[in-house]
C-alpha cells in the first residue's frame, strides 16, 4: 500500500507515472475489498470505477471543478483519493464514513441523496448558476450509471442540458447493469454504441457531443477522453465502458448482481457471512405460492429484482415479472394499466423509493380504483444506508391517498396472510410494508376484532398499547413489564392501519390513554391517524405517538436508531407509565 499511503488528496496523483497509476489501482482494490469485507457496502460498483475515478481526479481539479455522483454508492474511490482512507474502518457506521457523498465529510462532496437519476438535474442547475453568475473556471462533471439513465428524471435533465448548450461533462459509467443487466431500448442502444461506435446515437441526436466508447479501465485512454470533453466547453457525454466488480473475481463473477450491495463477507472467498431468514425471504416464498394459485398476479420491479425478493418469482414466471428499470413512476402508472388489463400487479420497491411515484399512486392508481398491491421493503429505519434510505416517508404520504389500504405485518405469518388479503382487493390500491433484516418469531393473538389482533390483556383498561408491525413484539414485552408495575395494558396489533379500523377506535375509547408505537415517520403516521379518528368520534382520549421524528437521521445500525429514537420495549414502558399518569381518570 506504499503508493496509496502517499495519496492524501487528488493533487498527489499528478506526479504518478502510468505504471504507478496501475499499481495504485491495484492497491485501491485491495483496500476496498478489505474495508467492505468488514463493513459491507457497495463493493461491485466501486471496484468498477477505480480507473475512472483516478482519471477524473487527474483531469479535473476537485473541489474547484464539481464532481456529481449519481446515487453516490460508487463514491468510495473518490473518498479514498480525497483524504478519507482512515475513515473506512467506520464505513456505514454511526459516527463513521457515510456510504454516500457527505458534505460534512469533505468539500469534494456535493450530492448526498442516494436516490438515482438526479445528478444530471443537479448538473444542469449548477451550470445555469455558473452562467447567471458568470463563473467560467469551474467544470461541471456528473458521473451517471447506465442503470440511472433508465430513470425518467435523467432524460428530463438531458433534454435541458442538451437544449441549453452549457458546458456539462456527463461521464456515462456503462457497465451494462443496475443490479441485473440494464433493461429496455436504452440498454440495447448503449450496447450498440459500445459495439459499433457511430455518431453518438441518441446523445448526438439530442444535440450533445459524444466521446467514446472508451475503456473505463484504461487510465490513459480515460484521461485523453476527459481532457477532450473538458476542452469542448459544451454538453458532452463521455461513454465509459466498465465492468462491475472488476479486479476481484468473486465480485466480477457474482451471478446475482456482481456484489452490488453486499453484507460483511469472507475476503478470501467473497462469500457473505450467514444471514438469518429475512422479511424479504418470507415475501419471496409467499409470492411463489400466490403465483401458483393466481394466474392474474404479476410483479413489477424497478431494477431491484433481487433485493426486493422477486428473483425466484421471475425465474418461475418470466412472463409475469417485469423489470422496468430504475423507473418507479413508470412502474406505478404501468401497474394501473396492468390492472385495467385484468391483472393484479404487485409492485415491489423499497419504501424510500415510493416517494418517487407518489403522484402515480394517487392519480393513476387510487383515483381509478385500481387493484394494485405495493410491497414496500426496507420500510422504517434502515440505518446503515444513511438518511435518504430510511423508509420513513411512505405512511406519511400514503395517509393522503383516498381509498388506499395499508397493512403492516408484525411477523412472517401475518406477512403471508396480509399479502394474500391485499391481493384480494380489486377496487383499490393496497400496501404491505415491512423492514430490512431478520424477521422475528411469530406472535400469536389471543383475540381478533375486525382486522385488529389483541396480543395481550392486562387486569385493567388503563392503556391501549398499539404495536404497529415489527414493533408489536416490543409492545408485548412492554405490556408484560407494565403489568408488574400494576398498570393495566391491552396490547393490540391493528394489522391494517389505514383506513383506521373502527374496532381500534372503540378499543381506544374504552381505555384511559392510548400509546401507539410505529417504525415510521410521526407526521401523518398511525398514531396521528388514530388520534384524528378519536377526535372525529367526539372523544378526547389522549394519544402518545411514538415514531420516527421528521428529521434526516445520521447513519447508524437499525437497532441503534430504534433505541436512540425511543422505539424499544423499555422506552414504550416509560411512555405508557407517563400516559397513565396524564390519562383520563379511571
Ligand atoms: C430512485 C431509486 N431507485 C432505486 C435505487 C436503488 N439502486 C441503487 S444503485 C442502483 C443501480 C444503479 O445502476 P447504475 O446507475 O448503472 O450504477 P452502477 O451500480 O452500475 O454503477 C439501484 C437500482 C435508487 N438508489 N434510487
Ligand atoms: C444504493 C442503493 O440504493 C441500493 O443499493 C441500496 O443501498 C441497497 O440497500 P440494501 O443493502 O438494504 O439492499
Ligand atoms: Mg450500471
Amino acid at each position: 500500500m506504499a503508493l496509496l499511503k502517499r495519496i492524501q488528496g487528488p493533487r498527489d496523483l499528478d506526479g504518478l507515472s502510468g505504471p504507478e497509476l496501475i499499481a495504485l489501482a491495484g492497491e485501491i482494490r485491495t483496500f476496498l475489498v478489505d474495508a467492505v469485507s468488514r463493513s459491507g457496502g457497495h463493493l461491485g460498483p466501486n471496484l468498477g470505477v477505480v480507473e475512472l475515478t483516478l482519471a477524473l481526479h487527474r483531469v479535473f481539479d476537485s473541489p474547484r471543478d464539481i464532481l456529481l455522483w449519481d446515487v453516490g454508492h460508487q463514491c468510495y474511490v473518490h473518498k479514498v483519493l480525497t483524504g478519507r482512507q482512515g475513515g473506512f474502518t467506520g464505513l456505514r457506521a454511526a459516527g463513521g464514513l457515510s456510504g454516500y457523498p457527505s458534505r460534512s465529510e469533505s468539500e469534494h462532496d456535493v450530492i448526498e441523496n442516494s436516490h438515482a437519476s438526479a445528478a444530471l438535474s443537479w448538473a444542469d442547475g449548477i451550470a445555469r448558476a455558473h452562467e447567471v453568475r458568470q463563473v467560467e473556471d469551474r467544470a461541471v462533471v456528473t458521473i451517471v450509471g447506465d442503470g440511472a439513465l433508465t430513470g425518467g428524471m435523467a432524460w428530463e435533465a438531458l433534454n435541458n442540458i442538451a437544449g441549453a448548450g452549457r458546458p456539462v461533462v456527463v461521464v456515462l459509467n456503462d457497465n451494462g447493469r443496475a443490479y441485473d443487466p440494464t433493461v429496455g431500448g436504452l440498454a440495447r442502444h448503449l450496447t450498440a454504441l459500445r459495439e459499433k461506435p457511430c455518431d453518438g446515437g441518441v446523445f448526438a441526436a439530442l444535440g450533445m457531443d459524444y466521446v467514446g466508447p472508451v475503456d473505463g479501465h484504461d487510465i490513459a485512454a480515460m484521461e485523453v477522453a476527459l481532457r477532450d470533453a473538458r476542452s469542448r466547453g459544451r454538453p458532452v457525454v463521455v461513454h465509459c465502458v466498465t465492468r462491475k466488480g472488476a479486479g476481484y473475481l468473486p465480485s466480477e463473477t457474482d451471478p446475482a448482481d456482481r456484489h452490488h450491495a453486499i453484507g460483511p463477507f469472507d475476503r478470501h472467498t467473497g462469500v457473505p457471512m450467514t444471514t438469518q431468514p429475512s422479511w424479504t425471504s418470507v415475501f419471496t416464498d409467499e409470492m411463489i405460492k400466490v403465483g401458483n394459485e393466481r394466474e392474474d398476479v404479476v410483479a413489477i420491479t424497478a431494477a431491484m429484482l433481487g433485493p426486493t425478493g422477486l428473483a425466484p418469482f421471475a425465474e418461475q414466471y418470466p412472463s409475469r415479472c417485469f423489470d422496468v428499470g430504475i423507473a418507479e413512476q413508470h412502474a406505478a402508472a404501468a401497474a394501473a394499466g396492468l390492472a385495467y388489463g385484468g391483472l393484479h400487479p404487485v409492485v415491489a420497491v423499497y419504501a424510500t423509493f415510493l416517494n418517487r411515484c407518489f403522484d402515480q399512486v394517487l392519480m393513476d392508481v387510487a383515483l381509478h380504483g385500481a387493484g394494485v398491491t405495493f410491497v414496500l421493503d426496507r420500510a422504517g429505519l434502515t440505518g446503515d444506508d444513511g438518511p435518504s434510505h430510511n423508509g420513513m416517508w411512505d405512511l406519511s404520504l400514503l395517509q393522503l391517498v383516498p381509498g388506499l389500504r395499508v397493512a403492516v405485518p408484525r411477523d412472517a405469518a401475518q406477512l403471508r396472510a396480509q399479502l394474500r388479503e391485499a391481493i384480494e382487493v380489486r377496487d383499490a390500491p393496497t400496501v404491505v410494508r415491512f423492514p430490512k433484516g431478520a424477521v422475528g418469531t411469530d406472535i400469536e393473538a389471543i383475540e381478533r376484532h375486525g382486522p385488529v389482533d389483541v396480543l395481550s390483556r392486562g387486569s385493567r383498561a388503563d392503556v391501549l398499547l398499539v404495536g404497529i408491525g415489527p414493533l408489536a413484539g416490543a409492545a408485548v414485552q412492554a405490556g408484560a413489564c407494565l403489568a408488574e408495575l400494576g398498570i393495566g395494558v391491552t396490547v393490540v396489533d391493528p394489522r391494517w392501519i389505514q383506513p383506521v379500523p373502527a374496532a381500534l377506535v372503540s378499543m381506544a375509547l374504552a381505555h384511559r390513554a392510548v400509546v401507539v408505537a410505529a417504525d415510521s415517520g410521526r407526521a401523518g403516521g398511525p398514531g396521528s391517524l388514530l388520534a384524528q379518528a378519536i377526535r372525529d368520534a367526539g372523544a378526547s382520549t389522549p394519544v402518545t405517538e411514538l415514531g420516527i421524528p421528521q428529521v434526516f437521521h445520521e447513519t447508524a445500525k437499525r437497532a441503534r436508531l430504534l433505541a436512540d429514537l425511543g422505539l424499544t420495549a423499555e422506552a414504550i414502558v416509560e411512555a405508557c407509565r407517563v400516559a397513565v399518569e396524564k390519562g383520563q381518570p379511571s
